[in-house]
């Protein structure tokens, strides 16, 4: 029997976008649950639906139908519960890499101060600490990847949810963001799903599963040559 605690709960949980014949079902009936101390790797073409699933175990999207729940907690998770690393550009321009990084812990109510604090010890970990008076439109797509990293450590989440994040990374440093999101979900007693499209951050985790057409599941070949082919990103 598994007795870790479970984080989230997805119960035949599907998504659709649009209605009649512009609908589109990004997720159909997801059945899942995630513990701490997983680790997740999910597989999948562009478009199969990973970020819409990860966007519904974060709380930010509702399920179309089934449902999505955070056992032990009213509501919907906060920063400091459920951590997001988002795909696409996620900071917020007018304020630079620091405040960045701090703003969770700010709007979870922690002292700026202190927060500040946090976030530059975060910073460091992802080797962002000298960005941290920049704004974001000074950094590159990986050095804000990075900063997105740092910004989910520094709420010290139950649960990560990290979209491709080594997506615009060099291999050295794409490897190192995996070690530093594995570290902090040891550290924090978290649980952590990533996805990626590549076989070597899929290797670093303990379970694989696949999205094909909005399909979730459990799948431990679905980072094996032989599986239906995905974009390579970049390599960690
Ligand atoms: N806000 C939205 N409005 C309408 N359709 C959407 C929206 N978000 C996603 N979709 C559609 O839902 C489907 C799943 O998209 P999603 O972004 O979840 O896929 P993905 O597997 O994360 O893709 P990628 O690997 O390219 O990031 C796609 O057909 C996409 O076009």
């Amino acid at each position: 029997m598994n007795t870790a605690e479970v984080l989230v709960r997805c119960e035949a949980a599907a998504r659709t976008y649009g209605t009649g014949a512009n609908a589109v079902v990004a997720v159909h009936g997801a059945t899942c649950e995630i513990r701490t101390g997983d680790r997740i790797a999910i597989a999948g073409p562009s478009g199969s639906g990973k970020s819409t699933l990860l966007h519904l175990l974060a709380g930010l999207e509702e399920p179309t139908t089934g449902q999505v729940t955070w056992p032990g907690q009213a509501g919907k998770p906060r920063p400091d519960t459920v951590g997001v690393v988002f795909q696409g550009p996620s900071l917020i321009p007018a304020l630079d890499v620091v405040e960045n990084t701090a703003l969770p812990l700010v709007l979870c109510g922690q002292p700026e101060p202190s927060a500040r604090r946090r976030a530059l010890d975060c910073l460091a970990l992802v080797a962002a600490a000298h960005l941290a008076d920049k704004l974001p439109e000074e950094l590159s797509g990986g050095q804000a990847q990075r900063v997105a990293v740092a910004r989910v450590l520094a709420a010290a989440p139950r649960l990560i949810l990290a979209d491709e994040p080594t997506g615009q990374l060099d291999r050295a440093t794409g490897r190192h963001v995996i070690d530093v999101l594995l570290a902090a979900a040891d550290t924090l007693g978290a649980g952590l799903v990533v996805t990626t499209h590549d076989p070597r951050v899929a290797g670093r985790l303990t379970q694989q599963w696949s999205m094909r057409d909005g399909r979730l599941q459990p799948d431990p070949d679905a980072f094996s040559p032989s599986a239906p082919a995905t974009p390579q990103g970049a390599e960690p």
